[in-house]
């Protein structure tokens, strides 16, 4: 059953310089109970696409598309009606730890607040609740760190805690904003783990640059590439074989396969390249991808590709 279906998706931010078009534009259908994994290098829009779906961009910016879920079209829904959904339904878990949790209220405070929002509880509940969902987490000495600031904790712990915010209400539909950046590599292994517990049972959308993070958590993987998607896959078969030139590479610019760097830059998200945005970096292209746009391909094996090289493949 499909749990959320992203139409048309596009998200443009209108600076003195033009219009960016950060996302630009995305198509994808969620299983309920799938890990979905969303890959592309830095600046290609993975947040922006996670911030809209939750309609967290500031009001200025041009947004199309419908994001449908559970049979309601996000995009429509007013403020408070999305505030009901938020947490309890759509639980997200935010890039960078340190900017989303308060350094002036206890981990515990942020906790049990994130917990209560819908529920008219008393302390003594929300405590214990809050203890509940911090041994999900599994810090340990939940009772004492609880009563502690985010600044008597270890990147690897504030990790934990706002994983703990993001799952407070057990939501449904997890999204998390590259929950394993600038941890080290035994702290990120924990984390992966935790992560693959929290998500039994429901579905998440994970944002990450590491293709070892997803390869562990995710069962299908889209990789974006200035705003839109390359390529969307079953991981077995993605980690066997790339389909797309700029997913191939994206994997060999891992530290683990060489650390070739795709050549060129990332064109302007202003003025997108024309025809394939990714045309002037690709050792593959043809004189049609200096024109055309490709459209994603669906292959035989489900797989989809946005690559004139697959055109027969459909
Ligand atoms: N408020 C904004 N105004 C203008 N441009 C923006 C705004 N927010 C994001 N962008 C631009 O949108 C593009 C996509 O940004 P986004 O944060 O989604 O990238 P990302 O893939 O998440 O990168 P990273 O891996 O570094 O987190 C970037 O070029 C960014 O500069
Ligand atoms: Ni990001």
């Amino acid at each position: 059953m499909n749990i959320m279906e992203i139409t048309d998706l596009y998200v443009g931010f209108p600076t003195k310089d033009g219009l960016v078009k950060a996302v630009n534009t995305i198509d994808l259908i969620i299983e309920e109970g799938e890990n979905i994994g969303i890959l592309g290098e830095s600046g290609s829009g993975k947040s922006v696409f996670a911030d809209s779906i939750l309609r967290l961009i500031k009001d200025q910016t041009v947004t199309k598309g419908t994001v449908v879920y559970r049979g309601q079209n996000l995009m429509e829904m007013d403020k408070k009606e999305l505030r009901g959904l938020r947490g309890k339904e759509l639980g997200m878990i935010m890039q960078n730890p340190s900017s989303s949790l308060n350094p002036s209220l206890t981990i515990g405070n942020q906790i049990g607040e994130a917990a209560a929002v819908h529920e008219r509880i008393n302390k003594k509940e929300r405590n214990k609740k809050t203890l509940e969902i911090l041994e999900k987490v599994r810090i340990k000495n939940a009772k004492q760190r609880m009563k502690e600031y985010a600044h008597q904790f270890s990147g690897g712990m504030k990790e934990r805690a706002v994983i703990a915010m993001g799952i407070a209400q057990s939501p449904r539909f997890l999204i998390a904003d590259e929950p394993t950046k600038g941890l080290d590599t035994l702290v990120k292994y924990k984390v992966v783990q935790l992560l693959k517990e929290v998500s039994e049972n429901k579905t998440m959308l994970l944002i990450t640059h590491d293709l070892d993070v997803a390869e562990q958590i995710c069962d299908r993987i889209g990789i974006l590439y200035l705003g839109e998607f390359v390529e969307i896959s079953a991981v077995d078969a993605l980690y066997r074989t790339q389909l797309h030139p700029y997913t191939e590479g994206f994997f060999k610019a891992m530290p683990k396969n060489g650390m070739l760097p795709i050549e060129g830059l990332p064109g302007s998200l202003i003025d997108l390249p024309e025809g394939c945005r990714f045309h002037p970096r690709c050792p593959k292209c043809m004189e049609r991808c200096k024109k055309e746009h490709p459209p994603l391909y669906t292959k035989q094996d489900g797989r989809k590709v946005r690559c004139f090289l697959y055109a027969d493949s459909e």
